[in-house]
């Protein structure tokens, strides 16, 4: 009996000696550590609205969210959008600047919304020695696992020298084809069900959606049909991430809805194994013929492929001989990475430029005769796209006024110091995107008008005040890669839509610009849609 006691308080003992560690480790990374490093930022001159464990300012940012949406009418449409999508970023500023510290859960962000500051934080860092937020990385690891949005140090150096390659000119415009075909399809659908006496279309959903075809076919050369499972699970983990992800920064947050965090995990991989067969059966189609030829649609496998997973693998078989290549496990992360980065972010930047043409119809017009000099009426020239300027001032003028990624993110790997400020190594830097495309003092009073004209004598930087003013494709080394490819699809797509119709406002547009991952309108974009012939 005695003995069973003993064993008893020996396992007790060690269980309670096992949880108190447990518990000093949390308190440690949850508790000691954020305080230190709030200390340390104070010390250093930062303020910042006061957070409270373990939500940090979150509590505060949704009920600022909520009072907006409640008190804000959705039929008024205003380009002033930074007080709509962040309510709370735009109050704070006002108390505290645009540069100061906001808490997610136990997670310290220093805010930037100062051009100069932000030109002053990267100037002497490469884009090898920038970090990406922990807690992004963690929270959207089966989206982007170690894909270049994510991936650092000299492994980002390597990433980044296998991918530029796939986007050079060339390669991007034998990829226009592929872009016709899926928006003319696109078109279709639309002309009939108007001609079925639905003249009204949400333009937002069949974009993203015909994006989404786009990037499917010249990422992994699948076609709607052949991707759809691909592309559905993709589809799906994202919304799944985003409805589980709104407490990122706070300990143990996923343990808050476990269904979720299951979900996303299990698609993950299911993802993965249908990327890693597609690619090994590209590899072994290099080989010739065998076992997984079976498993995809013959006259994909004879197609000649263009897509950037082929390009991918030549430039691997190519720099193998050098030790560069990148590793199958690497090539899914890439995969997922094209197909997250780049079909939302340039089916939003058409879906908000079609609301901007609805409401200014002078552009329309001012478009579709630009195209018909520069393109004519015959087939979309891939080589002729550079010459439609004043699509590049829309596309500019809209990226600025409502910037699909509508932030960039960076952790300091070292001791930063700005002015008299220092920001330590290990902190998460937020660079408000939207704030500095909208502030008065960088652009000037008619800074929320729709004026693409701006860009026309300034078409880089539309006349901002300041060159780290207008960043729709961030800045430095980490600049977006697949910005070229972006504005080729973007003047491909919209030079069909506007050969084709007209469009107008409907009625039922609710104007809710808000953010998940990118920023979008949240209730859809319904347009009126008349054809043009
Ligand atoms: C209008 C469309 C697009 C916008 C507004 C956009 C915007 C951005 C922004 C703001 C960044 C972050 C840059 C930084 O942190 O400084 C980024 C990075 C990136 N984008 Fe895009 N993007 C677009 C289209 C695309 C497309 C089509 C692709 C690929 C198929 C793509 C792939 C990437 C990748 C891989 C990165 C990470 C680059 C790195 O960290 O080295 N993007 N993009």
């Amino acid at each position: 009996m005695e003995f069973y006691l003993q064993l008893f308080l020996s396992i007790f003992m060690a269980m309670a000696a096992i949880l108190f560690i447990i518990f000093c480790r949390a308190a440690y990374i949850f508790w000691v550590l954020p305080n230190l490093a709030y200390r340390k930022l104070k010390a250093n001159g930062f303020s910042g609205p006061t957070p409270y464990f373990p939500l940090g300012n979150i509590g505060e940012m949704k009920k600022k969210k909520m009072l907006n949406s409640s008190s804000r009418s959705l039929s008024t449409i205003t380009n002033d959008i930074h007080s709509i999508a962040f309510p709370y970023f735009a109050q704070w500023k006002k108390l505290h600047g645009n540069v100061f510290i906001y808490w997610l859960g136990t997670e310290p962000f220093v805010y930037v919304a100062d051009p100069e500051f932000l030109r002053k934080m990267s100037a002497g860092v490469m884009g090898k020695r920038w970090g990406k937020p922990t807690v992004f990385k963690n929270d959207r690891e089966p989206m982007f696992g170690n894909g270049l949005v994510m991936v650092e140090s000299d492994d980002w150096v390597r990433h980044r020298h296998a991918i530029t390659p796939a986007f050079t000119p060339a390669n991007l415009k034998a990829m226009s084809s592929l872009m016709v075909e899926s928006a003319s399809k696109m078109l279709d659908r639309w002309t009939s069900l108007v001609r079925s006496g639905k003249p009204e279309i949400d333009v937002e959903k069949e974009i993203i959606s015909t994006a989404g075809e786009i990037i499917a076919r010249t990422s992994f050369g699948l076609s709607y049909e052949n991707g759809r499972e691909v592309f559905e699970k993709l589809r799906a983990m994202q919304f799944t991430l985003f409805e589980s992800n709104r407490y990122v920064g706070v300990p143990f947050s996923k343990l808050m809805c476990p269904k979720l965090t299951l979900k996303a995990k299990r698609l993950g991989k299911e993802i993965d194994n249908l990327l890693l067969e597609i690619i090994s059966a590209r590899s072994s189609k290099s080989r010739g013929p065998d076992k997984h030829d079976k498993q995809f649609p013959r006259q994909e496998q004879q197609q000649q492929q263009q897509d950037l997973l082929s390009l991918l693998l030549a430039e691997n078989h190519v720099n193998g001989r050098l030790g560069k290549t990148l590793t199958t496990r690497e090539l899914v992360d890439e995969s997922k990475t094209f197909f997250f980065a780049g079909h939302e972010t340039t089916a939003l930047a058409i879906t908000w430029t079609l609301l901007l043409l609805a409401m200014h119809p002078e552009w329309q017009i001012q478009l579709r005769q630009e195209i018909s000099e520069v393109i004519g009426n015959g087939n979309v020239d891939a080589t002729k796209l550079a010459g439609l300027k004043k699509m590049g001032w829309v596309m500019n003028e809209v990226l600025r006024l409502y910037s699909p990624a509508p932030n960039a993110q960076r952790q300091a790997r070292e001791a930063i110091e700005v002015d008299n400020l220092v920001i330590p190594r290990g902190t998460n830097i937020w660079i408000d995107v939207v704030s500095m495309h909208h502030d008065k003092n960088l652009w000037g009073e008619d800074v929320n008008e729709f004026k693409p004209e701006r860009f026309k004598d300034d078409h880089l930087y539309g006349g901002c005040k300041h060159k780290m003013g207008f960043l729709p494709f961030g800045f430095g080394g980490r600049m977006c890669i697949g910005r070229n490819l972006a504005t080729i699809e973007y003047k491909i797509v919209l030079t069909l839509i506007l050969t084709r119709f007209s469009m107008s406002m409907s009625p039922n547009y609710c104007h809710s610009p808000s953010i998940l991952l990118s920023l979008r309108p949240s209730q859809g974009l319904p347009l009126i849609l008349t054809p043009l012939d």
